[in-house]
């Protein structure tokens, strides 16, 4: 089978690298074009425009930052829209339910086929092929490229009409950033009431609210180390987005907000290209310590 895949940022370079090893042929485009050299050593044919590259493959995938960029590759020049007719699209970027049906609109009215694919699990699942993919959109589309899912990720859901996989996605990372934020404070308050933050961990990991997330990323916070393996930018989106859907739902999400607020501050510090885990140094600015 041969995949088009644009986007080879964190997760589509590892999800692009699974795919070569497992023995598909794959074309890469990236925005920015040197992104691409890795991956020709491993393989990839490269496509010069997306559209090239939906000319080339039958099935194409992407994995793009926010809903802007996620709409800017399919409506723009040499765009995916140019050669849609008769091929397949995946998006698997964590985007809004909004830019979902947009995109899946104008492909099937130039008679293409479309499925949303945002993807839970970070770098290291992408790298080790355990996603967890919440699929939506055309059915028969997502039987076809199931040998594909099931090399990047270790489940795939499908969830009925396009926009349910974006919903689904927000939910869980709207649930991960309040509980990112709960952690970042109760690490600060062991420490400032003179607790062992180790020790704190130690505790947490043998409780109800032992879980993988605190298990990752505790110990990194404790060395204040932020090495980006989901960037807080992105995070930060999908808090926006989730509380975008939280209002047309008519939802009082007061955690979710209050977790978007310390992401937005943490962004404001510059930390946005940093791991969400960083949103931790909002605790250290000079308002939180007098
Ligand atoms: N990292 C993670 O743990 C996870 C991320 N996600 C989601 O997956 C998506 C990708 O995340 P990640 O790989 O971490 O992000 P990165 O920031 O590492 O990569 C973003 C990619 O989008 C491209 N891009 C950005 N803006 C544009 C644009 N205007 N036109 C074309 N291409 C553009 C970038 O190109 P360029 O190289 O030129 O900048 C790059 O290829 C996001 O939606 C994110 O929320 C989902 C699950 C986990
Ligand atoms: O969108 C990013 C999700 C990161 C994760 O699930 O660990």
């Amino acid at each position: 089978m041969e995949f088009g895949f644009l986007g080879l940022g964190i997760m589509g370079k590892a999800m692009a690298i699974n795919l070569l090893r497992h023995g598909f042929k794959v074309t890469i485009w990236n925005r920015t074009l040197s992104k691409c050299d890795e991956l020709v050593q491993h393989g990839a044919s490269v496509g010069e425009t997306p559209a090239t590259v939906v000319k080339k493959c039958k099935y194409t995938i992407a994995m793009l930052s926010d809903p802007s960029a996620a709409l800017s590759v399919v409506f723009d020049k040499d765009g995916v829209l140019e050669h849609i007719n008769g091929k397949c699209y995946i998006d698997m970027s964590t985007v809004d339910a909004d830019t979902s049906s947009k995109i899946s609109e104008a492909i099937k009215a130039k008679g293409g086929y479309f499925l949303e694919a945002p993807v839970s699990g970070s770098k290291k699942p992408a790298e080790d092929g355990q996603l967890i993919i919440l699929a939506a959109g055309d059915k028969a589309l997502y039987d076809e490229v199931l040998p594909a899912f099931d090399v990047l990720g270790k489940k795939s859901f499908f969830l009925g009409e396009v926009g349910n996989g974006a919903k689904m996605k927000l939910v869980v990372n709207m649930i991960m950033g309040s509980m990112m934020n709960a952690f970042s404070e109760g690490i600060t308050l062991a420490e400032r009431s003179g607790l062992n933050p180790g020790t704190l961990l130690d505790v947490l990991d043998l409780g109800a609210i032992s879980n993988g997330m605190f298990k990752l990323k505790g110990p990194t916070m404790l060395q204040n180390s932020y090495s980006p393996a989901f960037p807080l930018k992105h995070q930060q989106k999908d808090m926006r987005l989730a509380l975008a859907l939280g209002d047309e739902n008519a939802v009082s999400m007061p955690v979710a907000a209050a977790a978007n607020e310390a992401f937005k501050k943490a962004r404001s510090m510059g930390l946005g290209d940093l791991d969400f885990s960083a949103v931790h140094e909002t605790l250290k600015a000079p308002d939180h310590s007098s």
